[in-house]
């Protein structure tokens, strides 16, 4: 019902403050991260992952990304340490990224984007009883941000590429059972943190977000796979494939980028 926001000309990242006033809030995301400039912080530990227990659900086209959820109902999957007073619980990740040849992530360090960035989501089931009670609290999300940059193939990627002939229209999900996103990770944790919100509307200003600074390698052959999805339903007449679904670096405002030791 109604217009609905996207990343097109009239209903992308520069409309979204008409519905959703927030977007020119003090604590927007993505940014640029300078890392001349981050602080580096002693008190900051590093991070950890306890996913091998983690249980996938399904994939899913959610007409904005591609989306793979987690079973959140209880702590069997968390990320705690580094700036966060406890853990939070894994819900969900997807991807944002470019056209062919263009630069996809959202956030970018001294002003370079990479080709993609990967969000892993977790909520604050310490401190609210809902993933939607945490979206809309100052501590209620905690998002992992993964560069991925152009290079060889991603020897786990794929098992991600070759469903997604199976969710290629906004509105499909399949099973995808068994997926730890621990594969998807570089070999260094070390990070940079800070305050800001979620990336996409309703831009809620609830996330704590912690960047790695290590990007994981896919191959051009891989990421154009994620460009056959579709931002539309399979019913709509206009088909528009899904690319350049990123926000581009908001505006800083009075904060602090921290940088893990
Ligand atoms: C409902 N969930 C988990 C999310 N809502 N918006 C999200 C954004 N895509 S992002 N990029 O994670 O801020 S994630
Ligand atoms: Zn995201």
């Amino acid at each position: 019902t109604g217009h609905h926001w996207g990343y097109g000309k009239e209903d992308g990242p520069s409309a979204w403050h008409r519905q959703y006033p927030v977007a020119k809030g003090n604590r927007q995301s993505p940014i640029d991260i300078i890392p001349n400039e981050a602080r580096r912080d002693s008190t900051l530990g590093p991070i950890f992952l306890k996913y091998d227990q983690c249980r996938s659900l399904n994939i899913a086209n959610n007409g904005h990304s591609v989306v793979v959820e987690f079973d959140d109902s209880d702590d069997r999957s968390v990320v705690l340490g580094g700036p966060l007073d406890n853990p939070y619980r894994l819900k969900q990740f997807h991807f944002h990224w470019g056209g062919k040849g263009c630069e996809g992530s959202e956030h970018t360090v001294a002003g370079v984007g990479y080709a993609s960035e990967l969000h892993v989501v977790h909520w604050n089931a310490v401190k609210y009883k809902t993933y939607n009670d945490a979206a809309a609290a100052p501590d209620g999300l905690a998002v992992l941000g993964i560069f991925l940059e152009l290079g060889d193939d991603h020897r786990w990627l794929h098992m991600i590429t070759d469903a997604l002939y199976m969710v290629k229209f906004k509105g499909s999900a399949t099973d995808f059972k068994g997926f730890n996103p621990k594969c998807l990770l570089p070999s260094s944790l070390h990070y940079w943190t800070y305050l800001g919100s979620l990336t996409t509307p309703p831009l809620h200003e609830s996330v704590t977000w912690i960047v790695l600074k290590e990007p994981i390698v896919v191959s051009e052959k891989q990421l154009g796979m994620f460009r056959m999805l579709q931002f539309n339903g399979e019913e709509e007449d206009q088909r528009m494939r899904m690319e350049n679904n990123f926000r581009p670096p908001q505006n800083l405002k009075e904060r602090i980028v921290r940088s893990s030791n």
